[in-house]
């Protein structure tokens, strides 16, 4: 139907009205490119354009609820209320203690870790508190997880504070016990509601409770954050039940060609514990599915920025791992190429790779100095001793540095001529793969690797390097690839999708739940509007079985 800007139900398919013109609480599963943004502005347009009361709408991050709140328009502005759980929550608490950011709550963190003796590593005593945090239940009363939390909520009591995820609780805790009251809407719409954890779930049947008409609109096949405690088809089928919502599905992918829909459903009906959706493509086109295999992780990413350059367009290069990225990006480096790299950073801010282009700066200017420092850190079983030792330009005591000390001098003397540059550049990469520790070699390595590419003197390459860096997407004509997580891909699309790395133990990932694994697959997949190719770039490596399923 085409669409009449005065009323707000035109250019909505069927399913998408029906969901639209529902009355009572209501659970619309939408599958990817159903037009779940369309159908919550249109909802939100006639209810407060047919029905009086005010109303919410809920969303995960402020620029999805930005976004919602421009679509809905000004109108009506005075009825409506838009924000993430959070921003919402906190307007419903009296209590005004300060909320600690990420940095306090690691220093209340360490203070109490010391104070235990724990052997629990920061990340895990971190990770154990949101998990604590992310559910209305109370802690175990045993084990040393539990006396950690209860000890840093005692902290932060004793200190006047909280964190993040006490204001979303407290809202809950107060609408439980009357301390709070629910917000004042007649409706609430609940976007992207199969990321929601168990508090928040708890939020929205506070409100289910207080009368307030609720539609949640999810899709069970997309959650992608169990390690943040998404609840999932969990939270969906327990909101269908307890508020005995009405189901509806809205089942046209206007995105993808119809290939992909039904390679994409294939994939994803592997997964138990889910809705059905029998998805209908909407787009006449059929679109291209294609797998290439490479030798090794270079080969596919030259392969990848030899083709984007062949057949410029809109192209999203995915990867499970933003990691994976890294040699993409080089790739375009190398051939002069904008790209914008999605969420991750970008491969010269990561430290190892960092320290390697200043190392090679010293060189390239004949002046040893900080770069052989920072570089030093990430030797092996370097003593804090030898560290001192650098910064004061003595010899260290590690058979490694002393190597790289006494043979650096001959190397800036030789930087600045083309024909040996190369050398040097070999002799630092053996030196790297010799010394470095495991972890910050697999990033060392590629950035020397990238200079021994390039030509020139050192000096010369590293300004090649910078330029690179500097090539800002806006200057280029046709549209600009985007390097993206399959995490970071959520929500968007490209005309050409590349999916690189599809090997079992990479995708799925070896430490992941094989469920949540698919999910990810498939949201990757379903970001091709035409053309999706999918590649693996290890040898001995088994193509992922998620390849397999898509047949
Ligand atoms: N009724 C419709 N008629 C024509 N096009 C539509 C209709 N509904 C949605 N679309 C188009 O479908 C595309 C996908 O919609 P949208 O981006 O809202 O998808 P989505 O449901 O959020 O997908 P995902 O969950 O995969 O991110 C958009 O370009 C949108 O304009």
């Amino acid at each position: 139907m085409p669409k009449n800007p005065m009323n707000p139900l035109s250019g909505l398919d069927d399913a998408q009205r029906d969901a639209a013109l529902a009355q009572g609480h209501a659970l619309v599963l939408a599958g990817p490119g159903s037009g779940k943004t369309r159908l919550l502005t249109a909802k939100a347009q006639h209810l407060l354009s047919t029905r009086s009361g005010r109303l919410v709408a809920v969303s995960f991050t402020r620029e999805a609820a930005k976004e919602i709140a421009a679509r809905i328009g000004t109108e009506f502005r005075d009825r409506i209320k838009t924000g993430t759980f959070h921003a919402l929550a906190l307007q419903q608490i009296k209590d005004r203690r300060r909320i600690l950011d990420e940095s306090g709550r690691i220093h209340y963190l360490r203070m109490v870790l010391d104070r235990v003796g724990s052997d629990l590593s920061l990340d895990d005593a971190l990770q154990a508190i949101d998990r604590f945090k992310a559910t209305m239940a109370p802690p175990p009363r045993t084990g040393e997880e539990s006396e950690i939390f209860r000890r840093y909520e005692a902290e932060l009591k004793r200190h006047g504070l909280k964190d993040f995820q006490d204001i979303l609780r407290d809202a809950v805790k107060g609408m439980q016990s009357g301390a709070a009251r629910p917000l004042d809407a007649a409706y609430l719409l609940v976007d992207e509601a199969q990321d929601i954890d168990e508090v928040q779930y708890e939020w929205v049947m506070c409100h289910v409770r207080a009368g307030v008409e609720t539609t949640v609109v999810a899709d069970d096949d997309q959650s992608i954050y169990g390690w943040r405690h998404a609840m999932g088809y969990r939270g969906l089928a327990a909101f269908e039940r307890s508020a005995k919502a009405r189901r509806f599905l809205l089942n046209g992918n206007y995105r993808c060609g119809c290939e992909i829909v039904s390679a994409g459903l294939s994939v994803i009906r592997h997964n138990q514990d889910r809705y059905d959706k029998p998805i209908i493509a909407r787009r006449a086109e059929s679109g291209v599915i294609s797998t290439r295999s490479f030798e090794d992780r270079l080969a596919e990413a030259d392969a990848i920025v030899a083709r984007i350059i062949a057949e410029p367009g809109e192209w999203g290069i995915l990867a499970r791992t933003n990691r994976m990225l890294d040699l993409v990006e080089l790739a375009f480096n190398f051939h002069r190429q904008p790209f914008v790299r999605l969420g991750g950073k970008s491969f010269w801010d990561r430290p190892p790779a960092a320290a390697m282009l200043a190392f090679a700066e010293d060189l390239g200017r004949d002046d040893i100095g900080s770069g052989l420092s920072r570089l030093s850190s990430f030797v092996e079983g370097i003593s804090a001793q030898d560290k001192r030792a650098l910064h004061d330009g003595g010899e260290p005591e590690n058979p490694g540095l002393r190597t790289l000390t006494r043979a650096a001098p001959e190397w800036a003397s030789s930087a600045a001529q083309s024909h040996r540059a190369s050398l040097v550049l070999r002799g630092l990469f053996n030196w790297v793969d010799k010394h470095f520790d495991d972890k910050p070699k697999a990033i060392a390595l590629p950035a020397v690797g990238h200079l021994m590419k390039l030509h020139g003197t050192i000096g010369q390459r590293i300004a090649f390097v910078r330029r690179a860096r500097e090539l800002s997407p806006g200057s280029s004509d046709s549209p600009v690839p985007v390097l993206a997580s399959l995490h970071a891909s959520k929500g968007l699309e490209w005309q050409n999708v590349w999916l690189m790395g599809c090997e079992d133990g990479i995708v799925p990932h070896t430490d992941a739940p094989l469920n949540e694994e698919r999910r990810l697959f498939y949201v990757g997949i379903t970001r091709a509007k035409d053309r999706l190719i999918l590649s693996h770039g290890l040898k001995d490596a088994v193509v992922s079985r998620f390849v397999d399923e898509m047949h």
